[in-house]
């Protein structure tokens, strides 16, 4: 595990696959080595995807760094909900930390795990380590999902047959359509195994979460007021946020940027759901598409396969996992059209998304919600139509639309893949963001918020996130 100098802690740092949790990981990481002078070991969860493998060969690892990959583990049968998958491999995985951790010449004694790898807590017991939780979500997800022990105690039937918002001390109620699918069915694997996870939580000696306090005030003044930690039992709370990637030196070679760079600020609308969990279905995206060409305003949309298998016509089959080439899914007289009138471009699979937001022509970002990317939105100050689709994404776009008022949210309806949303709709929420006055109120009201994030992890300005994790970091030295 590398050399370490006595007087320098020694974090070991454990995500769950998917990029949305390991992205914020691998970022936290490199700021505990070079902003906070911490050594840390990161156990790299096993994954095929082009996306990690690119990800991580273009990572500049600071000295102090090390990565540890994790061996891919035959798991069979898996569940789909996600809570089950990323925690069963974290689980298959442990024997190989502990013994990693075992034979370790200097052993770490801090651990901060991912919210669906509380399991690993049982290898920070047998080592004596200090525990932590790092929460890849916000302070009102994490209240929720403490809270859901007791909730769960309390209600009798399921969620869905709840008449009134669910009560959640310290924040605002929240409405059972904002849940992910597995809370309709409360013997579901990923309610069972998010339930799980949460009882652990208060094992920890502290949380640490992706926001910063200025971001979410109420939520903050509650969790630091002793009588919301009575109703739920959750160890102190700490904004470390936001910790995003940092855009890499833009490269001149990058479709996407050298794209960019023809077009006026904010002229462009950024299209992408985010690192891969779900997808539209490909009726949705036909209808997408259509919306886009209909709006007339410029967009970078990054397509992934649909979720489902459509036959649209004769000669257009789409897929779910197929291939990331679109023209194996969105209609071909489309692609033809917006690369002829030099409207929109798009791209299959993978894009630079943090230097895509940071170009100067990216005016709106349609957007699923996944944490990383509203904190991307944020800290570059894109307004974004919000279109979330699993997991917490439809509580972030409540936040965003009703709590900040930095976005315009679809129907929800659509968000559930229930009903498709019709092009003349999509067309009229583009307008909205990218045209006129009600655009300009947005991008007015994201440009405030990005202050605020910009100062909160400023180390000269003493931000209160830098700060939070400078002061964690001193009781780790003791
Ligand atoms: O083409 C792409 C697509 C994604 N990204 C990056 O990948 C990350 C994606 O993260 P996020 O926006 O949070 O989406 P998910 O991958 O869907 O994230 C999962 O994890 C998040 C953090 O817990 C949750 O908020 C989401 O609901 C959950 O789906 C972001 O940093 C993006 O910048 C790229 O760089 N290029």
């Amino acid at each position: 595990m590398g050399s370490l100098k006595p007087q320098k802690p020694h974090v070991a740092m454990i995500p769950t696959p998917g990029m949305g949790h390991l992205i914020p990981f691998l970022q936290l990481a490199k700021c505990l080595v070079s902003i906070h002078g911490v050594q840390v070991t990161l156990f790299v969860p096993a994954s095929e995807t082009s996306a990690l493998q690119t990800l991580l060969s273009s990572l500049h690892l600071p000295g102090g760094l090390t990565l540890i990959n994790l061996p891919t583990l035959p798991i069979s049968d898996m569940d789909t909900d996600l809570p089950v998958h990323l925690s069963i491999t974290v689980r298959e995985s442990l024997t190989f930390i502990r013994s990693s951790i075992a034979t370790s010449a200097h052993p770490p004694t801090v651990l901060i795990v991912d919210m669906f790898a509380t399991d690993a807590f049982d290898v920070g017991d047998a080592f004596n380590m200090t525990k932590y939780l790092f929460f890849t979500s916000n302070a009102k997800v994490l209240t929720f999902i403490g809270y859901l022990p007791r909730f769960d105690q309390e209600i009798a039937g399921e969620f869905a047959e709840l008449t009134e918002p669910i009560p959640v001390p310290g924040c605002k109620p929240v409405r059972v359509d904002d849940l992910d699918d597995y809370f309709r069915d409360r013997k579901s694997g990923g309610y069972r195994f998010l339930l799980h996870h949460a009882r652990r939580f208060n094992e920890a000696t502290g949380i640490l979460v992706n926001t910063f306090e200025d971001l979410e005030p109420q939520m903050f003044s509650a969790l630091k007021d002793g009588k919301l930690l009575e109703q739920i039992p959750l160890p102190p709370v700490h904004a470390v946020g936001p910790i995003i990637r940092n855009p890499a030196p833009l490269s001149s070679e990058n479709e996407c940027l050298t794209w960019l760079d023809k077009h006026p600020p904010d002229s462009v609308l950024f299209v992408s759901f985010g690192g891969g969990g779900r997808s539209l279905s490909a009726e949705q995206m036909v209808e997408l598409a259509m919306g886009l060409e209909l709006s007339r305003q410029r967009f970078l949309w990054v397509v992934r396969p649909p979720q489902d298998k459509v036959v649209i016509s004769a000669n257009y089959v789409a897929e779910s996992g197929g291939p990331n080439d679109p023209n194996g899914y969105l209609p071909e007289e489309f692609l033809r059209r917006i690369k002829g009138k030099g409207v929109g471009m798009v791209v299959g699979g993978w894009a630079p998304q943090v230097e895509i937001l940071g170009h100067a022509a990216v005016g709106g970002f349609l957007s699923h919600c996944g944490w990383n990317s509203t904190l991307e939105s944020i800290v570059h100050g894109v307004p974004v139509i919000a279109w979330p689709l699993h997991a917490e994404q439809k509580m972030n776009a409540v936040m965003l639309t009703e709590d900040l008022g930095v976005a315009v949210r679809v129907k929800i309806a659509s968000e559930r893949g229930g009903a498709v949303m019709g092009r003349e709709e999509i067309e009229r929420m583009v307008r909205l963001v990218m045209e006129g006055n009600q655009g300009k109120a947005l991008r007015s009201r994201m440009k405030q918020l990005t202050d605020g994030a910009v100062s909160s992890v400023s180390e000269g300005g003493g931000g209160s996130s830098y700060c939070s994790l400078a002061q964690l970091i001193k009781k780790w030295k003791l």
